[in-house]
């Protein structure tokens, strides 16, 4: 059994999606070689034994609700569309304490850890009622507490009743960035001007939930728009982005444009996106995902995540990347090479983090998955893992399998 929180100086024998079967050697959280395995026999005390794994780099998660996830046996809310599942999460989060919600997130986030995940952006609402902090509270302590395991980000979420002062608060407790969705509100422009007049007093990026419907006048372009000048590496990411899956090419033209050039990065979450839109359609429904396509051949940064873990917004979900980049080959069209960036290199980027991955320089964060090659992995998603971050092993599962023939 190897031992956990374990500082890694080499991986050895791990197979590569191009094939190659290499040993990598890493220090201080950084990939300092990578060499072909031929010859390399016995596993010292820094090494970690990867024969029969496939290597890649691990995956981030850009979008999730911690504050929210595993709460659906609680909530047992009535199926239905975003309408319904905001309405059950608000009415019931009243009842819910600080130390309820870190530990839904706390069990969320070692399940994301223990599947690969080592970088996660999560969303955090700013609660109706009294005490409307206590989301950020749970998820900013739940932050410390896993600094050395995963690099964790914390959006605050506005409603559009959410009081300036309250957005304020959740900064001065130390979230990172301004959220909110803007397309919920009556005058979906002047939300999403408030939003950004609020991170840009405050110097903070932003990542605003974006016109996650079927039927609306669209905002994305909007945002791309009062974002432009922003200083580079000040974070702006747009989640969803359903409304564009909808338009012609001819109608999207101009805001796939101001997207790349305001350096926006699109986030498409099918695990929940999928289940969220088209209750209006009795068959053959249009569904909540974005125009991948069109954003990818623009030269856009896409990335892809989970969004809701079994809560009133998702009732399924494992947790795992390989879900979601499994969901953007069957529902979304991306190759399998697209699919596993966007969940990972894309999802990175996203975050504002630097590439990982078995190449020098790269930060050492990496999965490696029992199994043969990345069509395997993904498909299959099989269970047996290693999962390092920063050159230290933090999570590892192992599986017997046995059958009569
Ligand atoms: N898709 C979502 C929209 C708003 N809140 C959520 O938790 N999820």
């Amino acid at each position: 059994m190897t031992a956990l929180h374990r500082k890694l100086g080499r991986l050895i024998g791990a197979t590569l999606p191009d094939g190659r079967v290499v040993n990598v050697d890493m220090a201080d959280g950084v990939v300092t070689s990578v060499s072909p395995a031929t010859g390399v026999t016995g596993v010292g005390e820094d090494d970690l034994d990867l024969t029969g794994f496939l290597l890649l780099p691990a995956p981030a998660e850009p979008h999730a609700h911690l504050d929210k996830a595993l709460s659906w046996d609680e909530i047992a809310p009535p199926m239905g569309d975003l309408g319904r599942a905001i309405d059950s999460w608000r009415a019931h989060s009243r009842t819910m304490t600080t130390e309820s919600i870190a530990a839904r997130a706390t069990a969320a986030l070692r399940t994301m850890l223990q599947a690969g995940t080592t970088a996660v952006r999560t969303h955090v609402d700013l609660l109706p009622g009294p005490e409307p902090l206590r989301g950020v509270e749970a998820l900013t302590g739940l932050r410390d507490q896993v600094r050395h395991l995963v690099d964790l980000q914390i959006v605050a979420l506005a409603a559009p009743d959410t009081p300036d002062a309250t957005v304020h608060a959740a900064l001065d407790l130390g979230v990172d960035l301004v959220g909110g969705a803007p397309h919920l509100a009556p005058d979906p422009l002047r939300d999403l001007d408030r939003l950004l007049a609020i991170a840009h007093e405050r110097q903070v990026g932003t990542d605003i939930h974006t016109d996650e419907n079927l039927t609306h006048e669209p905002t994305l372009g909007h945002y791309a728009r009062r974002v432009r000048d922003w200083p580079a590496g000040r974070i702006r990411s747009a989640g969803h982005c359903v409304r564009q899956g909808t338009q012609s090419p001819q109608e999207l033209a101009p805001t796939i444009e101001a997207v790349r050039e305001a350096g926006i990065g699109v986030i498409s979450l099918p695990v929940t996106n999928l289940y969220l839109q088209g209750w209006d359609h009795p068959v053959s429904t249009p569904r909540g995902l974005t125009a991948l396509r069109a954003f990818l051949d623009a030269g856009v940064l896409v990335a892809g995540g989970a969004d809701n873990l079994r809560d009133p917004f998702n009732p399924m979900g494992r947790g795992d990347a390989l879900e979601t980049a499994s969901l953007l080959i069957t529902a979304g069209h991306l190759t399998l090479d697209e699919a596993y960036d966007a969940v990972s290199t894309g999802a990175r980027a996203v975050l504002g983090l630097p590439p990982a991955g078995a190449e020098t320089g790269r930060a050492a964060d990496f999965l490696a998955v029992r199994g043969a090659n990345l069509a395997e992995v993904v498909a299959a998603a099989p269970a047996e893992r290693r999962v390092i971050h920063r050159g230290v092993l933090v999570a590892s599962s192992s599986v017997v399998h046995r059958s009569a023939f």
